[in-house]
């Protein structure tokens, strides 16, 4: 529920500042929040003023409250220290006194400017973080009594006050943290997955390879990789247009990952070329994995746009660990030789490396 009334009206977009909005935006519904609650407390306990100077500035929040979701966004980041500084140095000064602490929260009106205003916009940012402290210092050592709050409403609003900072700082750092996160994964996403395809990248794929190497070497479990290559694909291009290839490519790499088992790895290795990486798998399953997965490609039914078929085939080479290997890179090296036995026959076939004794 929170997080749906933060999120209210942003678009989850990675390019834009949605760490600020989401600041700006709980900043001014808490500040809305405490107003509504002044209001009602000051027009209960009849004290006319306050009641109407907190009406006040909760009009102005929720101007700055629209301003943000009309994607004004400088005007409501900039309005929300203006009207927080107004009213903490005015209830401060004027009404609670030093006594009520209530000054302790220009801490928010700080910690804000610090996480919203950017590093082009410091010359703002050092002016309110400047004038809070001022102020701050002002209340505190000119030592106001007020003019309406009792000893005992002083003790109620210091406590407040205390809750109200832990409350915001608790509630900004876990949305600066979870747009952290959000932040980190996508940028794993981007750094791992093939767009055109939505497989692993070739710089993902190879990781793993090492990985499931290590783990198969420590196991001695044997492992089979596999080079798949589509045929022809040139020939695709050159006849149907590069992005019918495209179309192409992301069909047949959606096909792969769909008919290959839960436990096998595949990814994009370049162009028109892919890896599958099968543990604890002997050459003969890997076979069998592969045919079907040549046999599922040799039928798919790839039609562009215009409604044309294009035909399309892969063809694919095997090797799997043997005992006198000790990198990853020498099985590959193997299935690519296979791969060019699968071709030089003719295509759309599998070749085993020939060497296997399994
Ligand atoms: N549409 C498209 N084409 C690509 C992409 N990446 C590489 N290619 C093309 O894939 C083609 C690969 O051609 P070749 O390496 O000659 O292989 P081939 O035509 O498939 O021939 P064989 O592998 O021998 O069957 C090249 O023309 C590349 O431009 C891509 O992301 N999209």
């Amino acid at each position: 529920m929170t997080k749906k009334l933060l999120n209210l009206g942003f678009i989850d977009e990675f390019g834009n500042d949605l760490n600020q909005k989401h600041v700006v935006n709980f900043s001014y519904l808490m500040f809305c929040a405490s107003c509504l609650f002044m209001v009602i407390m000051f027009f209960y306990r009849q004290m006319p003023s306050i009641a109407f100077f907190s009406f006040v500035g909760l009009v102005v929040g929720l101007v700055g409250l629209r301003y943000n979701y009309m994607g004004l966004f400088s005007r409501a980041q900039l309005l929300m220290p203006i009207v927080k500084i107004g009213q903490i140095t005015t209830l401060s000064l004027f009404y609670f006194g030093s006594a009520s602490g209530f000054h302790w929260l220009f801490v928010n009106v700080i910690a804000y400017s610090f996480i919203v205003f950017r590093a082009d916009q410091r010359f703002i940012k050092y002016w309110v973080v400047v004038g809070s402290l001022v102020l701050f210092l002002v209340c505190e050592f000119l030592n106001t009594k007020g003019l309406y709050l009792t000893s005992p409403d002083q003790s109620i609003v210091l406590t407040a006050v205390f809750l109200c900072v832990c409350f915001y700082f608790a509630v900004v750092i876990n949305l600066v943290m979870s747009r952290l996160k959000a932040v980190n994964s996508h940028l794993r996403t981007l750094a791992e997955i093939d767009e055109l395809t939505g497989l692993s990248n070739r710089r993902k794929v190879l990781a793993d390879a090492v990985n499931i190497f290590a783990d198969s070497v420590i196991n001695r479990e044997s492992c089979v990789f596999s080079i798949v290559d589509l045929d022809h694909f040139k020939k695709i291009n050159d006849t149907y247009g590069h992005e019918a290839g495209d179309l192409v490519l992301a069909q047949v790499a959606a096909m792969m990952a769909s008919v290959i088992r839960p436990q096998d790895e595949i990814g994009r290795y370049g162009g028109e070329e892919f890896i599958v990486i099968m543990r604890n798998t002997n050459l003969k399953q890997a076979e069998a994995v592969m045919e079907r997965l040549r046999y599922s490609v040799e039928n798919m039914l790839i039609e562009t746009d215009q409604g044309i078929v294009i035909p399309v085939t892969i063809s694919a080479g095997l090797a799997s660990i043997a005992p006198n290997v000790s990198r990853y890179e020498e099985i590959l090296a193997q299935a690519d030789k296979s791969l060019y036995v699968a071709k030089r026959n003719g295509r759309n076939r599998i070749s085993l490396q020939l060497n296997y004794q399994n």
